[in-house]
């Protein structure tokens, strides 16, 4: 039987299904493409002069790595031409990027964290690029870059795809269009990707959680309780014995969960409260609370669904709990007792 590629692929979900229009066909393709681009650099690394910082800070206030700027750079450019868009926010930039105007203008916004997981660079370990697809809202005014955060500023629900792609010892692209997820696998020989994975589900239960634990004593009382209860293991009143993984990839450690279930949190801590949590609504959060919804997990802030926060900033930043659905569930419980 023949490959399925990811246009091939698309193309059969459109035909069959009608769930993705030509034009979000395309965006895709060249998203993918430039990550196809990104995990070449990454390929190079050290022989390509692409590790390091780039001497710079992005609107975070975060040191910008080299390939923060170069993957930023390649996802724009790919993007501007045939991406179908009207405009792009990214971590790595303050305000919107627009389509120039000698570019054919698109009915999508797209956003992305160009490269997730900057502090595991320098270390050769599983990097990544998150990606979320709106629609451009009918009549948003798009007549400068500050005018047009507006038209960003939608909740998760209103996402049309979204995906990731994973910089490990392969690169994958994981994507939902909305009719569940799918894992594609860079074949680096053909240059493209490769159908290798349908219906991905995130077992209910797991015996594996995800959490920076030098934050222990920052943390509010629920994740105090709900991580106690897990380390205290078959006698506690979990009952059962957990393992610890934390990679600080977000992409890394969602794909673990993907791939065998388990429960990530990133939650409110008493050094992040301030800025209302550490990782982004736009480009980190929503696109992985939809991808983790589609493969039957539940995302949370402990107070809220991800997907339905009505944002107020393209940078915003929220708690982020996800995963599993009965360890989601049950620590969201416990924001409520
Ligand atoms: O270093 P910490 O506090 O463990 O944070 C790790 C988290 O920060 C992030 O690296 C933030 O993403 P960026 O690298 O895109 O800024 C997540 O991928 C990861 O889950
Ligand atoms: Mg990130
Ligand atoms: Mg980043």
């Amino acid at each position: 039987m023949a490959q399925r590629t990811l246009s091939r692929y698309l193309t059969e979900e459109h035909r069959n299904k009608g769930l993705i229009p030509a034009n979000l066909k395309s965006l895709i393709e060249v998203v993918a493409r430039a990550c196809q681009a990104i995990s070449i650099a990454i390929g190079k690394g050290g022989l390509g002069g692409v590790l390091g910082e780039a001497g710079s800070d992005n609107v975070q206030g975060e040191a910008q790595k080299k390939l923060d700027v170069l993957s930023n750079e390649i996802l724009l450019e790919a993007n501007e031409w045939g991406g179908h868009l009207a405009a792009m926010a990214s971590e790595e930039m303050d305000l919107p990027h627009l389509v120039p105007h000698r570019f054919p203008k698109g009915e999508y916004l797209l956003t992305f964290d160009p490269l997730d997981g900057s502090s595991n660079i320098d270390v050769n370990v599983s990097i990544g690029t998150i990606f979320s697809v709106l629609k451009c809202p009918e009549g948003a005014d798009l007549s400068s870059p500050e005018a047009a955060q507006a038209a960003f500023l939608q909740p998760g629900t209103a996402q049309v795809a979204a995906g990731y792609a994973v910089y490990g010892p392969t690169t994958l692209l994981v994507l939902s269009v909305g009719d569940g997820v799918v894992v594609f696998t860079l074949d680096r020989e053909q240059g493209q990707f490769v159908l290798t994975q349908e219906k991905v589900r995130i077992p209910e239960d797991t015996k594996e959680f995800a959490i920076n634990m030098s934050n222990r004593r920052f943390w509010e009382a629920p994740v105090q309780r709900y991580v106690e209860e897990m380390t205290a293991g078959r006698e506690g009143p979990l009952g059962k014995d957990y393992n610890m993984r934390w990679v600080a990839s977000m992409v890394a450690d969602v794909h673990r969960i993907m791939t065998r279930g388990g429960i990530f949190m990133y939650p409110l801590d008493e050094k992040v409260r301030s800025k209302g949590g550490k990782l982004r609504l736009m480009y980190e959060a929503n696109p992985m609370a939809f991808l983790v919804e589609q493969a039957g997990g539940a995302a949370t802030t402990g107070r809220q669904r991800i997907l339905e926060i009505a944002p107020d900033g393209l940078h915003q930043r929220v708690p982020v709990i996800l995963g599993s659905k009965n360890e989601v569930d049950r620590v969201t419980a416990y924001h409520a007792a």
